[in-house]
């Protein structure tokens, strides 16, 4: 039998009547004759209700009680979806990340997967279950319980699907698929059918949080096929991200338009350095940042996604004790997202143009082969997206010779 990965997000399993929609889903695949893994995470909110309840004791709670804590979101679901299965007459376990062989570094909060060791689901497998397994979650090479930053159950999905040689992984939550924008921030946001992991792994690390971006890192290595897709919809088009899934926006970028998507990060902070880049820089060290300039020794300027951060006001407090020269404040970044757009500067002076426009003062500006982002205040980055979305996306593309040039940015 062929084994399928499904993934199903805390946004379907929010109840109990989800759950159990869920659980009729994953017996008809089986039905179907699949050998079935299904990868839950936490029911609806409970992973922030979890964290809210920790920063209500302190402001920067331990990294490692918080993996203690936040583990337990995806273990009542994998739970209760065993027992939902088993009731319908199948036979189903529940295995948590550890049990599942999923080994990580020893990075709280934010770990990355190092191994996947999937014997135990094997066995399962070979004698005939379901096999329901708590995402988000692993244990360490110094076997500790560890979560995988937020979103993290797509990428034990996938991990799960490249080890056990899965035909596929569909990721399922309450959006179609992905679009060429946050659907919630902007409402003419397209469908995309095809992507590229590497269009996708782009917009995942700019904010796009429908895939997680080790998860499509995985998919990208392991030249594994994703199918993003609703839960709770009668349709199953949904997207597809593969090695080759961008034949649309090769043809949109010959008409002389290379963005794919807009998107956004809400929270995070800004921080610039003169004399104390360096150690700025190595503060910051194991951190996902993005980095707009950092002239060694004179001046740094960073983007840190806070998502991941539980112990910002503690970061925030190292980072300005280096010197008076640092600054630390609450920022937001927008990105538009397209292979070879940070390659022309057009693109670079349109889309600050847009911006400009809209009201808005940037902080910053980092320019990457496949991306432009912008660092603004958190407050002006809907409006942002909206601006940046009308100008790359929505613009009706033509020709090159009659297209409304995005070259005439006078
Ligand atoms: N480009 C995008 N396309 C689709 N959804 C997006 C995009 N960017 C952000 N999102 C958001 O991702 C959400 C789905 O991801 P997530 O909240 O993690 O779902 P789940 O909890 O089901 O895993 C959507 O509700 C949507 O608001
Ligand atoms: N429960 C975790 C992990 C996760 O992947 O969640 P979701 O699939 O609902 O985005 C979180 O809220 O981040």
């Amino acid at each position: 039998m062929s084994i399928l990965v499904q993934k199903y997000g805390g946004s379907s399993l929010s109840d109990l009547e989800r759950l159990s929609a869920v659980a009729d889903k994953v017996v008809a695949t089986r039905e179907a004759g699949h050998d079935v893994v299904v990868v839950v995470s936490a029911m609806g909110d409970s992973t922030d209700e979890l964290l809210e309840m920790a920063r209500e004791l302190a402001g920067s709670p331990s990294r490692r009680e918080l993996d203690m804590l936040l583990s337990v979101g995806e273990r009542i679901s994998m739970a209760l979806l065993s027992i939902a299965i088993q009731e319908r007459g199948y036979e189903a376990v529940s295995l948590t990340g550890s049990q599942c062989g999923i080994i990580t570094t020893h990075n709280h909060s934010n770990a990355r997967i190092m191994d996947v060791r999937p014997f135990r689901v094997q066995d399962e497998l070979e004698l005939g279950r379901i096999v329901i397994v708590a995402g988000y979650q692993g244990t360490s090479y110094r076997r500790e319980v560890t979560t995988l930053g937020r979103g993290g159950s797509d990428t034990t999905a996938v991990a799960l699907a490249a080890a056990l040689g899965a035909d596929a992984c569909e990721i399922y939550s309450d959006v179609e698929g992905v679009f060429s924008a946050d659907p919630r921030a902007v409402l003419s946001a397209k469908q995309l059918l095809e992507l590229s992991h590497e269009e996708m792994l782009e917009m995942a690390r700019s904010g796009a949080r429908v895939l997680n971006e080790q998860a499509v890192e995985f998919a990208r290595r392991a030249k594994i096929a994703l199918y993003a897709r609703k839960t709770h919809s009668p349709s199953t088009r949904g997207t597809v991200v593969r090695p080759d899934g961008f034949h649309e926006r090769v043809e949109r970028a010959e008409m002389g338009q290379p963005a794919v998507a807009v998107s956004h990060i809400e929270r995070g902070v800004h921080i610039q350095a003169g004399e104390s880049a360096d150690e700025v820089i190595a503060l910051l060290g194991e951190r996902d940042c993005v980095v707009c300039e950092w002239t060694p020794e004179q001046r740094c300027e960073l983007f840190l996604d806070t998502e991941n951060v539980h112990d910002l006001e503690d970061i925030s407090a190292k980072l300005r004790a280096l010197g008076d020269d640092v600054t630390v404040e609450r920022a937001g970044l927008v990105s538009v997202v397209g292979q070879g757009i940070g390659g022309q500067t057009r693109w670079v002076r349109q889309g600050h143009k847009v911006v400009k426009e809209a009201g808005i003062k940037p902080l910053s500006l980092a320019i990457s082969l496949s991306r432009l982002s912008w660092i603004i205040q958190t407050a002006d980055v809907k409006r942002a997206l909206g601006a940046l979305h009308d100008l790359f996306i929505s613009m009706d593309v033509k020709p090159a010779h009659h297209a409304p040039s995005l070259e005439a940015d006078s």
